[in-house]
């Protein structure tokens, strides 16, 4: 939050810091946001499309100090560092308001801001975030110049549904916009994710199975298109297991740092289907034709060592302290000049990028047939009667 409070603001400022935030204090003490929504808040706050003004701004600015670090407690600016003074000045007007208060307030006042709110016709959420069903399964921040789009179905080992895909699109279209420098997928609990989710093919009435098939290879082509387009660096932090889509997606991402428990698996040919994601381009061309072979065709699963010394993988961490590592490294990078990060990435991706679009086009259309197949329907057949898992 305190990023997005950014240095343009003019001196005339210091004229709003007798803003009535005690106000929101008095009205609502009744009531306690939790811990989820106050994130939820701060998700909804990045969305905004309009700038809601320098004034809330502020307020938002001290009730998100004041709910996460409590009174101000650092030394006033000087008068002519004019952005911090009023920043600390916004803070520091709150006084002793409780925490719990502050956490409320912020919340009540990002939701005042939302579209579904009365006077709130100037800001609209991402579609990435628009309530439909299953957006709990990504979730997408943005914090410290990292915007992070997480698989967040952990019961289900992070397959991804039909209205995962969709809303990845849009995440991913909202973040090549959004003023973080870098753009992180990573996935909740002990999977980063098991790719596809083979249920998405198998509640479909026989006359719609061609059209659904259809359905989807359109789906695909327009998800991994995306990939091939983002701007940003794109960086996967691989916490687990990975499986199918996720791992072929891995040739179109800048940089990928695994967890040592993580494995690399696509087996695609044991469920009657064919590789997507660029793989059958970019796998390759990575690690070879022969090592390439062995994982796309035979379905040889890797693990992160292997993959790391086949150049799909940037770098393997111990387990224990993984998390730690990768993204104390991922917030230095994230400070580093946005341009010039979007033009190097640019400068290595661009003379690939009409090649990809014709591989990903041809993988979609091929994939469509896949699924038509006996083979491919066996598969997803034994999958759900759970008498074959891989
Ligand atoms: C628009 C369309 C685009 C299509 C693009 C195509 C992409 C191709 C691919 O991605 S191919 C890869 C598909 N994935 C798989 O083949 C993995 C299938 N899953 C498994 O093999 C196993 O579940 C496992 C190895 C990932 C984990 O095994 P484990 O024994 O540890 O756990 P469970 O099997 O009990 O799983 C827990 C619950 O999660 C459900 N689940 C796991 N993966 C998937 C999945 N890919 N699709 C649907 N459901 C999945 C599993 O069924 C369990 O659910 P339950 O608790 O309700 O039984």
């Amino acid at each position: 939050m305190a990023g997005r409070l950014t240095r343009r603001w003019s001196p005339s400022l210091l004229q709003v810091l007798r803003f009535p935030v005690v106000q929101l204090h008095m009205s609502r003490t009744a009531m306690r946001a939790s811990e989820k929504d106050f994130e939820n808040a701060r998700n909804q706050l990045k969305l905004l499309t309009k700038d809601p003004g320098n004034e809330v701004k502020l307020k938002l600015y001290a009730l998100y100090k004041q709910a996460t670090e409590g009174p101000c407690n650092t030394p006033k600016p000087s008068m002519l560092d004019f952005i911090n003074k009023a920043k600390w000045d916004a803070w520091n007007a709150l006084g002793s308001l409780p925490k719990e208060t502050a956490r409320q307030n912020y919340v009540d006042l990002v939701s005042s801001l939302s579209p579904s709110s009365e006077s709130s016709s100037q800001v609209k959420p991402a579609a990435a975030n628009e309530k439909q069903p299953g957006s709990e399964n990504i979730i997408v921040t943005s914090q410290d110049g990292i915007t992070k789009i997480m698989f967040n179905r952990p019961t289900k080992k992070n397959a991804i549904t039909t209205s995962m895909y969709k809303e990845i699109i849009h995440a991913l279209k909202a973040a090549s916009t959004d003023n973080s420098a870098i753009t992180v997928f990573t996935g909740n609990g002990d999977y980063y994710s098991s790719g596809n989710d083979l249920t998405n093919f198998t509640d479909v009435p026989p006359n719609s199975i061609e059209e659904t098939a259809k359905n989807a290879s359109i789906l695909l082509r327009e998800f991994v298109d995306a990939f091939i387009d983002f701007p940003k660096p794109l960086v996967a932090v691989i916490n687990g297991p990975a499986v199918g889509i996720v791992v072929t997606l891995l040739g179109l991402f800048d940089v990928v740092y695994a967890s040592d428990k993580a494995t690399f698996h696509t087996p695609f040919s044991e469920l009657g289907q064919s590789p997507e994601g660029c793989a059958s381009y970019t796998f390759p061309k990575i690690m070879g034709p022969a090592k390439a072979a062995e994982m796309l065709i035979f379905g040889k699963k890797l693990t992160a060592g292997e993959a790391c010394a086949r150049g799909l993988v940037t770098e393997v961490f111990p387990e224990s302290t993984f998390q730690k590592e990768v993204w104390t490294r991922l917030k230095a990078y994230a400070k580093l000049p946005t341009n010039s990060l979007r033009i190097s990435k640019e400068l290595i991706r661009s003379n690939e990028k009409e090649k990809l679009h014709a591989v990903n086009a041809e993988e979609s259309t091929v994939l469509q047939g896949r699924w038509l197949s006996e083979e491919c329907m066996n598969a997803l057949m034994n999958f759900v009667s759970r008498k074959s898992k891989l």
